[in-house]
């Protein structure tokens, strides 16, 4: 892969995923990283200076695993990658919240979010990134972290489903008022990414938008090692 990542996010089908993300809460990105940045991202979970810390799953009973939120200065492919897909993602959260009747506008830049992060006091960041053995899950959740939060992140898969593991789905749950709920299971290859709601997504019904709430989480890996990158938004607490 030659182009910049900002390259390569602007050349994705963003009126596809734009869609996606209304119609179904979630879109699944093609591949963006090349093998060798899935690598050297998976490489660097051992290179301790680059995280601020680290969770142990079983210990919170968040499930099984561990995971690993990355200090700032945040490696520039994540840096890039956040920036560059966000623009793309404030204008649909716009047009959630004037779906839903919420008096709240995302700003066009990363920055000015993070900037009204800071105001309140959130000033961590979150980006992490999770490392799944035999064995290990990840509980149905969400990722909220305070009072600002963006509505979309965005995980990246960095090592290839029945190749280097097999089990580890990636699954959501969209909760759907007084009606059962729908799961979602996807297996995205190396390099792919799924774009998803971080809380609720509108649906149009027949008195107008009411919202569902998806959580998520990951399956039991059932051999192997599972490494992905989470990129949520905004700073935490
Ligand atoms: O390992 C996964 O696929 C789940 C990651 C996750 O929970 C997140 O990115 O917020
Ligand atoms: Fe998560």
């Amino acid at each position: 892969m030659e182009s910049t990542i900002v390259q390569r996010i602007k050349s994705l089908d963003w009126s596809f995923h734009t869609n996606s993300l209304h119609e179904k809460g979630y879109t699944a990105l093609p591949k963006i990283l090349s093998a060798n940045e899935c690598d050297n991202l998976a490489a660097q979970y051992t290179q301790s200076d680059l995280y601020r810390s680290t969770v142990n799953m079983k210990r919170y009973q968040f499930g099984s695993g561990e995971y690993k939120y990355f200090k700032y200065p945040l490696p520039a492919i994540i840096d890039e990658l956040r920036q560059s897909i966000y623009p793309y993602l404030s204008a649909i959260a716009n047009d959630w919240m004037l779906r839903l009747g919420i008096h709240k506008a995302f700003p066009n830049h990363l920055g000015e979010l993070l900037e009204q992060c800071h105001q309140i006091g959130q000033h961590r960041p979150t980006p992490l990134i999770l490392n799944y053995n035999a064995g290990d899950w990840n509980a149905l959740h969400q990722d909220l972290y305070g009072e600002v939060y963006f509505p979309f992140q965005v995980v990246f898969f960095l090592t290839q489903a029945q190749v280097d593991y097999t089990g580890g789905e990636f699954i959501m749950v969209e909760n759907r008022p007084r009606m059962q709920s729908k799961p979602i299971v996807l297996q995205p290859n190396k390099g792919e990414a799924v774009i998803f709601t971080t809380n609720f997504h509108p649906v149009l019904g027949t008195k107008g938008y009411y919202r569902t709430t998806m959580r998520h989480g990951v399956s039991e890996v059932r051999s192997g090692n599972r490494i992905n990158l989470g990129i949520i938004f905004h700073d935490a607490q």
